[in-house]
């Protein structure tokens, strides 16, 4: 297999059902089983297709209602790249932010404050460290938000639209910087182009997995699912 994962995600018939406000349940996402061990594999679909449900499962921020989920080696840490990323900056000051997600690795203040240098450093935000963030563009702050997320030194990184806020050139940038991650990545997009960039393509329509393979077949079952380019084809195998 191509370059392979050092993380290795796993469902096993997962499901996720939400409460209905007439007191029934909604399934949202239906058993989905996958062996996930590719370095870099990007979630489509239509909006509410189950895109960002899935990502929560496999980040453990809900349990499935059924089924399982599990990462391989046990106890792998996921970081979180959310579309908004005003949803993940707690401190008002860029550098303080990126110190705060090192709070449980390094004791030291001073120590953090270095640590934070040099990550701002690498991903082009040397000169920001004492930005607020609200003084930042979208791409900056988006940049931050995921230097915060490195700091922590997840070993799988979930990103939810990453690039969803950003302009043509921020995303290109933003889409090269996720690409030369060391960690193994699996995102939720509505970018095809970011999409292209991933070794596997899950496609997903109203809360079922419908194509699993290679961008090349499935983007463009996708793309024939959405309308884009006339009627849908059977569903690919992988
Ligand atoms: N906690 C919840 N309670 C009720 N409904 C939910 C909940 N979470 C998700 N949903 C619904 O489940 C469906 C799938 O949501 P999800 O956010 O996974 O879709 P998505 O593919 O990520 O969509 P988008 O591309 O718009 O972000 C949507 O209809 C959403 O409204």
């Amino acid at each position: 297999m191509d370059n392979p994962s050092s993380v290795t995600t796993t469902l096993d018939a997962a499901a996720f059902d939400v409460d209905t406000s007439d007191g029934g349940r909604r399934r949202i996402l239906h058993p989905v089983t996958l062996n996930l061990p590719e370095h870099r594999i990007a979630v489509i679909g239509a909006n509410g297709s189950g895109k960002s449900t899935l990502l929560r499962l496999i980040a453990g921020l809900v349990a499935p209602s059924s089924g399982s989920v599990q990462l391989s080696p046990a106890g792998v840490r996921t970081g979180f790249i959310f579309a908004n990323p005003q949803a993940q900056l707690i401190m008002p000051v860029v550098g303080e932010d990126i110190a705060f997600s090192l709070r449980s690795s390094i004791t030291s203040a001073a120590q953090r404050r270095q640590r934070s240098r040099e990550i701002l450093d690498t991903m082009g935000l040397g000169d920001r460290e004492e930005s607020s963030i609200y003084d930042l563009s979208s791409g900056e702050r988006q940049k931050v938000a995921l230097a915060g997320v490195l700091a922590a030194e997840p070993e799988l990184v979930l990103a939810d639209e990453p690039t969803t806020l950003l302009d043509l050139r921020s995303t290109v940038e933003f889409t090269q910087m996720l690409m030369n991650l060391t960690p193994p990545m699996i995102v939720a997009t509505h970018d095809l182009g970011l999409a292209a960039r991933a070794q596997r393509v899950l496609v997903f329509d109203h809360g079922h997995l419908v194509a699993d393979g290679p961008p090349g077949v499935a983007i463009p079952y996708y793309r024939e699912l959405a309308g884009a380019d006339g009627p849908a084809s059977s569903a690919p195998e992988r």
